[in-house]
C-alpha cells in the first residue's frame, strides 16, 4: 500500500479551483517533493491530507486512512509528523515549553537527538525567534515522535545553506530507515539534492510527476568547449545539440545525444578547454515543460 494515495482530489474556493482532480501516489520509503509557484495549490493539498480541510470532490488516503474519515485519520495521526507553513504557538511560551506540550500530545523520544542537529534557542520565547529558528523548532516537533510519514509545507524556507544541507542529510537518513517524506517547495534546485521524485503543480493541476534522476538523465549534460577555431553546431554535425551559443572560440550547448559521436566530432578540432556538467534542473524543466516558475 502506498503511503499517500490521492484520487481525483479537488478543492474549490468559490470560483477558484485550488486543486483540480489531482491523482498521484507516494510510495513508502520515498522522499517526494511537491513543487509549484506561489498560489499553485500546494498548501491546499497538504491541508486536505492532514484532514484540516475536506475535499470538494475526490479523496486521499494517508497511511491507509481516508481523509474524509475523521476517526480513522485521528488514529493515524500518531504515525504522522507535520510541519505547517506557519507554526501555530502561544507567543509567550519558550521553545522548550512548546516541545514539552507537543511531546505530551504525541511523544518525543527523539527530541534530544534532533536537538543535536537542529538548534533553536530553547529557553527563549518563540515570539523572539528568527524565521530559521522557528523552522528548526518545527522540524524537531515534526520528527520527535518518530513518525512513519512526515508531511511538511515549505520546510527549508528560512534555513541557512549549512542547516539546509544538514536537513537534507537527515531526510536521506530517515528515508533509508524506511520513512516517507512529502514536502512542498517552490525552489526546484533545492529539492533536486534530496528528492527521489517530484510532482509539479501549477494553477491547481498536476503538470507531471517525475523521477529526479531520470529527468536529469533525459535533460542531458551542459557542455562548454573552448576551441582554437570558432565552432558552429552545423560544423559538429551531431544529433542532440540543443541551445547552442558561441562567442569567439567558446561554445556552450546542452547535449542529449551519443557521446562517442560528439567526441569523434570534437577530436577533429584543437580543444583549449572543455567542461561537461549536469545542467541546472530549472533548465531541464524549462526545456520539457516551459512556463515561468518551478
Ligand atoms: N481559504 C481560502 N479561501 C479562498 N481562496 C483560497 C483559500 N486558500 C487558498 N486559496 C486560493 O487557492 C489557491 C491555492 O492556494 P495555496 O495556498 O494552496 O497555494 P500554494 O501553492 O500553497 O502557494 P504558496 O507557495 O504561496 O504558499 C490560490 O489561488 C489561493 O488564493
Amino acid at each position: 500500500m502506498a503511503a499517500i494515495e490521492v484520487e481525483g482530489l479537488t478543492k474549490a474556493y468559490g470560483d477558484t479551483l485550488a486543486n483540480d482532480h489531482l491523482d498521484f501516489a507516494i510510495e513508502r520509503g520515498e522522499i517526494f517533493g511537491y513543487l509549484g509557484p506561489n498560489g499553485a495549490g500546494k498548501s491546499t493539498t497538504i491541508r486536505q491530507l492532514m484532514g484540516f480541510q475536506s475535499p470538494t470532490a475526490g479523496t486521499a488516503r494517508v497511511l491507509g486512512a481516508d481523509v474524509r474519515d475523521e476517526a480513522a485519520l485521528r488514529e493515524t495521526r500518531a504515525r504522522i509528523g507535520f510541519l505547517p507553513g506557519e507554526l501555530a504557538f502561544t507567543p509567550s511560551v519558550t521553545g522548550d515549553e512548546f516541545l514539552d506540550y507537543q511531546a505530551a500530545l504525541k511523544g518525543g523520544e527523539r527530541r534530544d537527538e534532533l536537538l543535536d542537529l537542529f538548534t533553536p534557542p530553547l529557553d527563549r520565547k518563540i515570539r523572539e525567534y528568527s524565521t530559521g529558528n522557528k523552522q528548526m523548532l518545527g522540524i524537531v516537533q515534526a520528527f520527535m515522535h518518530d513518525p512513519d510519514l512526515v508531511v511538511m509545507d515549505e520546510p527549508t524556507s528560512g534555513l541557512d545553506p549549512l542547516k539546509q544541507e544538514a536537513f537534507n542529510r537527515f531526510l536521506r537518513a530517515e528515508r533509508d530507515r524506511g520513512k516517507t517524506v512529502f514536502f512542498s517547495s517552490h525552489v526546484l534546485g533545492e529539492v533536486r539534492r534530496v528528492c527521489d521524485r517530484v510532482g509539479i503543480i501549477r494553477e491547481g493541476r498536476l503538470v507531471t510527476v517525475e523521477d529526479v534522476e531520470e529527468l536529469l538523465a533525459r535533460g542531458g549534460k551542459r557542455v562548454r568547449v573552448h576551441t582554437e577555431a570558432p565552432l558552429t553546431a552545423a560544423d559538429l554535425g551531431v544529433d542532440g545539440i540543443v541551445d547552442f551559443a558561441a562567442e569567439g572560440g567558446e561554445a556552450q550547448f546542452t547535449f542529449t545525444g551519443d557521446y562517442d559521436a560528439l567526441f569523434a566530432a570534437l577530436a577533429a578540432r584543437r580543444i583549449v578547454d572543455i567542461e561537461i556538467d549536469e545542467p541546472p534542473i530549472e533548465d531541464v524543466f524549462m526545456h520539457f515543460y516551459g512556463g515561468d516558475d518551478a
